[in-house]
């Protein structure tokens, strides 16, 4: 399923009226049809149907919906919030189509009227403003916004609740509070942004014929699922040995923070890693090693020094690198290290980002790709931005930060956004809060080295092992746990569920 933001989605629409032939006025009779197929589907037609038309194309959507839902039996009368002028084109006409077979339109200018007016109504349909929406919400949509959300009935919104804008980065000001939304095609990116998924409540697409090219031309984001998963997951080699599985390593664990590298090595080595070495610091060998007895060891004295000789000669053999879990945040030549002396698919986590944040130029030069995997909070320190503007625009500054650093980010949340140097993205919203824990970055780490190791295209190795980890935690919640018990290491033993699903 692809993701759009607003100037994609006109776009698309371009596409399939210039490329498709597909006229404006039948897509927007589609769009409608559509969701009026759906409400059918959900309400008895005793329900009585309000639906609220702003002036632009979302209003006529609204037309259209009151003219099916008329059809299917319902009570429904319009109620155009603007003036007759301001409703022009494809809108104009399924507002003639409507007034063709129809008496029920009401013309209504201030929020005390339609409050007075809405109060017979089971339901109300939101067509007042879709993407094309702007700026601050101006009055008196303001204030009738403000009246339908204090209304109790059930507010079904087409394609968008009305007031939010399409794309991240904005702030909330005015927005219909839905129980459902109708998206019209593809979801949009405030679908996918935790300050503002909210107010779609439940949503589903409806499509409406637009051909499948315009999105692989037109749009740069993807929501990853399981069709998408079986079709980029590597096949496993029947004569495989175990250094064509890859040979990954670990790097961190400081005295304090043993767990973290145990849940990674074993998180790698639970995904299918041909052999995995943890290099850490040596009073954590005997407590790492008694709980990940299929790993080999490095020592290292510290985990600040300079990497020596025999350190780089060991990791020559590795495929690709994971460091930072545990590994704290005094100054440290190790990071800087791995990034010149080793042409080694890295990937950062945790602490890690700490240490890259003064290396990012070096890590530029690196000859092999690079991932980091920052939460919100990490992403804010490495962008120099607060929580809240990461959270308000998630694909824009991942965007902004894998082009102009040329790595790959995996900006990890409830919705967590895989960003490729080209600005391509992808969204994994697997997982529920049960994944909220301590350990659970660390079991993603291991996992990603493996999907690294094991891939030939990075960003689906990514969106793959983003994927593995939210279902493993999805099939535990649903089976054995709940949200408040599942943790890390329980992660880690659910993936053998995942991989049965997707042979
Ligand atoms: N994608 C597709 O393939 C298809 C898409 N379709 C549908 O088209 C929708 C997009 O339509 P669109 O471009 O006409 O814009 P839309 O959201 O109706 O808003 C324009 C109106 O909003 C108003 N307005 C703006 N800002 C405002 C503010 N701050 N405060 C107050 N008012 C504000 C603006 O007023 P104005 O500035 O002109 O005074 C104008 O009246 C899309 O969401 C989907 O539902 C389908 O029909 C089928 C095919
Ligand atoms: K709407």
């Amino acid at each position: 399923m692809y993701i759009v933001t607003a100037e994609e989605m006109y776009e698309i629409d371009r596409y399939a009226i210039k490329k498709g032939g597909i006229e404006g006025k039948i897509l927007m009779d589609n769009a409608g049809s559509q969701v009026a197929q759906r409400i059918v589907q959900t309400y008895d037609t005793n329900r009585k149907m309000a639906i609220v038309a702003g002036g632009g194309n979302n209003g006529g959507d609204g037309f259209v919906i009151a003219r099916y839902l008329a059809e299917y039996g319902y009570e429904v009368t319009v109620f155009q919030l603007v003036a007759d002028h301001k409703i022009k084109g494809d809108a104009a006409f399924h507002k003639q189509c409507w007034l063709n077979t129809s008496d029920k339109l009401t013309h209504v200018t201030d929020s005390h009227q339609l409050k007075q007016r809405l109060v017979d109504f089971d339901v109300v349909i939101d067509a007042i403003l879709g993407i094309g929406v702007s700026g601050a919400i101006r009055e008196p949509i303001r204030s009738m916004i403000d009246v339908i959300n204090h209304l109790p009935i059930e507010k079904i919104s087409v394609d968008i609740p009305s007031g939010l804008p399409a794309n991240d980065g904005i702030h909330v000001d005015q927005v219909i509070q839905a129980n459902k939304t109708y998206i019209i095609e593809a979801p949009k990116e405030t679908a996918f942004c935790e300050d503002t998924s909210i107010y779609y409540g439940e949503w589903e697409t409806v499509k409406i014929g637009i051909p499948q090219t315009a999105y692989v031309k037109h749009s740069s984001k993807k929501r990853w699922c399981k069709k998408y998963v079986r079709a980029t997951f590597p096949k496993r080699d029947k004569y495989a040995h175990k250094g064509s599985n890859g040979r990954g390593l670990v790097i961190g664990g400081q005295l304090t923070m043993p767990g973290a590298i145990v849940l990674a090595a074993r998180a790698a080595l639970r995904s299918g890693a041909g052999l995995i070495t943890v290099a850490t610091v040596k009073e954590n060998i005997p407590i790492v090693s008694s709980s990940c007895i299929e790993a080999t060891y490095h020592l290292l004295p510290n985990l600040t020094n300079r990497l020596t000789d025999r350190d780089l000669e060991a990791f020559e053999k590795i495929d690709a690198i994971a460091v930072g879990m545990g590994i704290g945040r005094e100054d440290s030549q190790l990071l800087s290290d791995l990034i010149e002396k080793l042409d080694k698919p890295l990937l950062i986590d945790a602490d890690g980002l700490y240490h890259a944040k003064p290396l990012l130029e070096p890590l530029l030069q690196h000859k092999a790709p690079v991932v980091i995997t920052p939460h919100y909070g990490e992403m804010a320190m490495l962008t120099d931005k607060t929580v809240p503007e990461v959270k308000r625009s998630p694909f824009s500054i991942s965007r902004q930060f894998a082009e102009k650093h040329q790595l790959y980010v995996v900006l990890k949340g409830k919705y967590t956004v895989i960003t490729a140097p080209d600005g391509e993205q992808i969204v994994s919203d697997q997982g529920n809060a049960g994944l909220a824990k301590g350990g659970t970055g660390d079991v993603l780490s291991g996992i990603l080295l493996t999907m690294v190791m094991q891939h030939k295209e990075l960003l689906s190795a990514l969106a793959n092992g983003c994927y593995l980890h939210g279902k493993s935690a999805d099939y535990l919640v649903e089976e054995d746990h709940t949200e408040r018990d599942l943790l890390a290491t329980d992660v880690i033993e659910g993936l053998s569920q995942v991989f049965r699903t997707l042979s």
